[in-house]
C-alpha cells in the first residue's frame, strides 16, 4: 500500500486545492472541481482543507489526497493539523496521507503523541511532516515521516528571509535524509520546479499559481503595470 502510493507520486506534480472564507473560489464543490481540473492536467495527488473537500474529492475522483485541517489555537504559531484530533478527521474523511505542521515551535499537543493517535488508529495512512528548516526535520525524523515537506520554509519568524522558493532547503534535505522530499512552497515558474527536482525532490507540490486564479492574474498584472510605469519613466528621461 504504501510502496504502491510512493510509485504513484514519484517525480509527480500534487496540486494543492485550498480556498478559503474570503478568497473568490470559497463554496460548495468548487475544490472538486479544482481537484478534477489538476488531474485532468496529470495531478499525481491533490491536497486540500478540511474535512468537506477530502471526502468530495475522494468521492469524485480516483487520486491520493493529502489532508490538512487549517486550525488557529489561541497562543499557538502552528495551524497545519495542530493537534490529533484535527489529524484523526482528516483520515475519517478519507485522506490517504495527512499532512502536519511538524517544526519546533511550541505546540497545544506533543508531537509524538499525534503520531502515536495517527499510527495506532490508521495503520495504513502515511504522514507527511510540513517544515521550515532542517533543524526541525532533524527533529521529525525520529518519529519516522513518510514525506518532509519543505511547506513552511518563509512562514515562520526564523525563515522570512529565506529564498522564496527555499530549493536550497529541497537540496539539504535530499542530502542528509532518506525521508522523500516534497518542494512546497512558492513555486511560479515551470524553471523552478525543475530545479527542485534536480536538488533531489521526490515530488514538487504546487498551490496558488494554478489553483487561486486572483493570485495569478495579480502576478501578470504586475509585470503589466511595471512595464507601464518603466515606459513612462524612459519617455521622461527622453525628453
Ligand atoms: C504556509 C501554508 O499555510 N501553506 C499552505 C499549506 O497547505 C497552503 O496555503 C499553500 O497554498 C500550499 O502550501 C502550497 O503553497 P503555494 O500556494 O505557495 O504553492
Amino acid at each position: 500500500m504504501k510502496t504502491e502510493l510512493l510509485e504513484k507520486l514519484k517525480s509527480g506534480l500534487i496540486v494543492s486545492c485550498q480556498a478559503f472564507e474570503g478568497e473568490p473560489l470559497y463554496g460548495d464543490g468548487i475544490m472538486v472541481r479544482m481537484a478534477n481540473a489538476a488531474v485532468i492536467g496529470g495531478a499525481k495527488a491533490i491536497r486540500t482543507n478540511g474535512v468537506k473537500d477530502i471526502k468530495q474529492i475522494k468521492e469524485a475522483l480516483d487520486v491520493p489526497v493529502i489532508g490538512i485541517i487549517k486550525k488557529h489555537i489561541e497562543g499557538y504559531s502552528v495551524y497545519i493539523t495542530p493537534t490529533s484530533k484535527e489529524a484523526l478527521e482528516v483520515l475519517e474523511a478519507g485522506a490517504d496521507i495527512v499532512a502536519l505542521d511538524c517544526t519546533k515551535r511550541p505546540r497545544p499537543e506533543p508531537l509524538k503523541d499525534i503520531f502515536e493517535n495517527i499510527r495506532s488508529n490508521y495503520p495504513n495512512a502515511l504522514i507527511m511532516a510540513d517544515i521550515a528548516t532542517v533543524e526541525d526535520a532533524e527533529f521529525v525524523s525520529q518519529l519516522s515521516p513518510d514525506f518532509l515537506a519543505t511547506t513552511l520554509s518563509g512562514y515562520t519568524k526564523e525563515t522570512r528571509n529565506r529564498p522564496k522558493p527555499d530549493i536550497e532547503l529541497v537540496k539539504i534535505l535530499a542530502e542528509r535524509f532518506s525521508i522523500p522530499v516534497i518542494a512546497e512552497g512558492n513555486y511560479w515558474e515551470p524553471s523552478q520546479v525543475l530545479e527542485a527536482m534536480k536538488a533531489g525532490a521526490f515530488a514538487v507540490t504546487i498551490g496558488s499559481a494554478i489553483t487561486r486564479p486572483h493570485l495569478v492574474t495579480a502576478r501578470f498584472n504586475k509585470f503589466i503595470q511595471n512595464w507601464t510605469k518603466n515606459k513612462g519613466l524612459s519617455e521622461v528621461q527622453r525628453k
